[in-house]
């Protein structure tokens, strides 16, 4: 189950340990701090029956987990640490009904099922298909046919339950992800969704295409509404969208900033090239019929978003440009001059 979404993260804010976590960390910290005190008493218990093998095993399988929490804790890394446990988990249950038999198949269904926790569906079914393979290989010869076909039955529909539950909870989740990053309105990305692309480029740390920021603002917008109605306007908003889709590269995204007010995150555009996109679009939308008898036009403030400052300094700056282009009369770009 792989949302990346952070919501609910003041719920485990005491598992925390002072920073914001996702939520895959705390399941896999929690599934790995959970797994220690199930398999322990066991291993202690063969340790002093001298049961060497199968408490190296389970010792063998603690130490891993508790090696996954402090990792995990101190990095917040969890992709990789997540592929490790599923693969010591299988490793661990196979290895134990190897040397114990038959009788410590009932491992395999909890390990199984936490692979979907951790692992995007897919991979958790190919690493578990591999495991049954395994066991059955194992099993073959050391039990009766019809119970060993009762295991690959029952181990089979116990993947293909949680398959489906992760996969249908993965969609559920990424739809839920879409529909909040979207405005209702005019179906472009919403302030949070503009927030979160702009945080992500100024975080990313390999080289990527040079990029502007465009802020546009409708020219006396309250006029149309309080001549034509907020519906009209709202009409206005909606073919106002379409033509900046119309106008913009499939690479390009744009955003409702707020009100009346988009943004364009031009990608792979230096001021130049992001320029001549600004004034086709202040010049599209100036010819545009967006309402009857009544020209409309944007006025729009144009920013380089330069990494050595902030996605708050490239608001800041567009904001500035735009408010200078309505000062200069409206119906105008002004960009940002080059550093
Ligand atoms: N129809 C409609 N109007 C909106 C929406 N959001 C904001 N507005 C209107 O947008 C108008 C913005 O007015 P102002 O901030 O005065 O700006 P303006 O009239 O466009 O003037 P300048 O920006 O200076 O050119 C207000 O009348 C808001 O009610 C919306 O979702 N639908």
């Amino acid at each position: 189950m792989s949302s990346t979404d952070k919501a609910g993260a003041g719920r485990w804010r005491w598992l925390s340990g002072g920073r914001q976590r996702r939520q895959e960390e705390v399941i896999l910290m929690l599934l790995c701090a959970l797994s220690i005190p199930s398999i322990l008493p066991f291993g202690v218990y063969r340790l002093l029956q001298g049961n060497w093998a199968s408490a190296a095993v389970d010792m063998a399988l603690v130490a891993a987990m508790a090696a996954v929490i402090v990792h995990v804790w101190r990095t917040g890394r969890y992709k990789v640490a997540g592929l490790c446990v599923t693969i010591f988990y299988s490793a661990g249950m196979l290895a134990t009904v190897y040397l114990r038999g038959v009788g410590l198949v009932y491992w395999v269904y909890p390990t199984m099922i936490a692979a979907y926790f951790v692992l995007r569906p897919s991979l958790a079914l190919g690493i578990n298909s591999v495991a049954l393979v395994v066991l059955v290989t194992i099993l073959s010869g050391r039990v009766e046919v019809v119970n060993l076909a009762t295991i690959i039955v029952t181990i089979g529909l116990v993947n293909l339950f949680a398959y489906i539950f992760s996969y249908r909870t993965g969609l559920q989740n990424q739809r839920l992800h879409t529909a909040s990053e979207l405005d209702f309105l005019t179906g472009v990305g919403n302030r949070r969704a503009l927030d979160r692309r702009l945080a992500e480029y100024a975080q990313e740390r390999r080289p990527q295409p040079e990029s502007c920021l465009l802020l546009l603002d409708l020219d006396h917008f309250k006029q149309v509404n309080d001549e034509y109605g907020h519906a009209a306007g709202d009409k206005v908003l909606v073919r106002l969208a379409e033509v900046m889709r119309r106008h913009t590269r499939s690479t390009d995204r744009i955003f409702r900033y707020g009100g009346e007010e988009f943004a364009i995150i031009a990608s792979g555009a230096g001021l130049s090239a992001a320029g001549s996109l600004a004034e086709g679009l202040r010049a599209a939308v100036a010819s545009a019929p967006l309402l009857e008898q009544h020209p409309i036009t944007i006025s729009i403030g144009l920013a380089f978003m330069d990494k050595t400052r902030t996605p708050d300094e490239w608001l800041a700056q567009a904001d500035k440009l735009l408010y200078a282009a309505k000062q200069g009369g409206r119906n105008a770009v002004r960009v940002a001059e080059p550093s």
